[in-house]
């Protein structure tokens, strides 16, 4: 049984298709993101999914939960740009939060210290908030989405403003965390999708173009390309390349041979037999993989 389905959720704003018709199903103990190009319509699905906008159509379903069941108990949310009260301490401000959460001041305190541990904040329970570096705020925006013991935890954009110090720390933490909870979070950042997430929902203009792991993303849409170059003319090189039983194509560019390849093992294994046998004279070889933004463009142009 899935912890959170989503069936044909859409938001439409006047004339803009926000959202469009959505399908999604959240596995317990996934950490899924959620990846598109500004304006693909993240925000929007994440406000829907965590309660605070209504969807224009479609449902929202949690395992569990009746139709008129307060969601917001299960749902942790990091909005992509949290207001804090900066004259507040880390401290003051969690337990203020743990109460507006209807935690007793014994347990909105306990459930602060052991918060300000896990997101790293020890050190700085008594300093201003307005004095926190932006991966610190973060940290301590993490911590109160997750004061009530949510079952799911879902952040917008979490480490977009981050330098690479923040973004680490900030990532580092929801690897701790999605042992825990099922995380859901929103980014346009591939990167950083790849490193810390199970799942991929890849949307563009408000629809989801395609879902999965990582894995299953490069296995569809990742090709390989051998790149070679030689001390002399490769065009000599070129006609023996073409007939080699794994070769794809293989083309000219820049003075230097490309080779494509279903099997690019085999295909590597060929050339280099080759080129050992003849003595070509090669000045380099390296296999060259699609990045993770042209995977997202074959993915979207599917
Ligand atoms: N309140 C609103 N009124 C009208 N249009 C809106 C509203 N909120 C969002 N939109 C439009 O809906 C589309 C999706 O916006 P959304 O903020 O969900 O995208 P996003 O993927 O989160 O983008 P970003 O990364 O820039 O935040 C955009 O075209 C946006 O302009």
């Amino acid at each position: 049984m899935s912890l959170l389905t989503v069936n044909e959720l859409t938001k439409r704003y006047d004339d803009k298709l926000a959202v469009d018709h959505i399908n999604i199903q959240f596995d317990p103990g996934k950490c899924v993101a959620l990846i598109g190009p500004n304006g693909a319509g993240k925000t929007t699905t994440l406000r829907m999914l965590s309660g605070l906008i209504k969807p224009t159509s479609g449902k929202v379903s949690f395992e569990g939960m009746g139709q008129h069941d307060d969601i917001r108990r299960l749902i942790g949310y990091l909005p992509q740009y949290p207001i804090f009260h900066t004259w507040m301490t880390g401290k003051e401000f969690l337990i203020y939060v743990g109460r507006l959460a209807f935690l007793s001041k014994e347990e909105a305190t306990k459930r602060t210290n052991e918060l300000l541990k896990l997101v790293g904040l020890e050190d700085a329970v008594n300093k201003r908030i307005g004095k926190y570096s932006g991966g610190m705020k973060q940290r301590l925006g993490i911590a109160q989405a997750i004061i009530h013991h949510p079952k799911i935890l879902m952040l917008d954009e979490p480490v977009a403003s981050l330098d690479p110090i923040g973004r680490r720390d900030v990532l580092s933490l929801l690897e701790t965390l999605k042992q825990e909870m099922t995380i859901l979070f929103s980014t346009h950042i591939l990167s950083d999708a790849d490193e810390v997430s199970d799942e991929l929902l890849l949307l563009h203009d408000g629809k989801i173009v395609e879902s999965g792991s990582m894995d299953d993303l490069r296995q569809k849409y990742q090709t390989s390309e051998i790149e070679l170059a030689f001390q002399d003319d490769p065009v000599t090189y070129q006609k023996t390349l073409e007939k080699l039983p794994s070769i794809g194509t293989c083309y000219l560019n820049k003075n230097m041979l490309f080779v494509t390849a279903e099997n690019i093992q085999q295909a590597r294994k060929e050339i280099l037999t080759s080129a050992a046998r003849e003595d070509w004279p090669l000045t380099s070889y390296s296999i060259k993989r699609t990045s993770l933004e042209d995977l997202f463009m074959k993915a979207v142009n599917n």
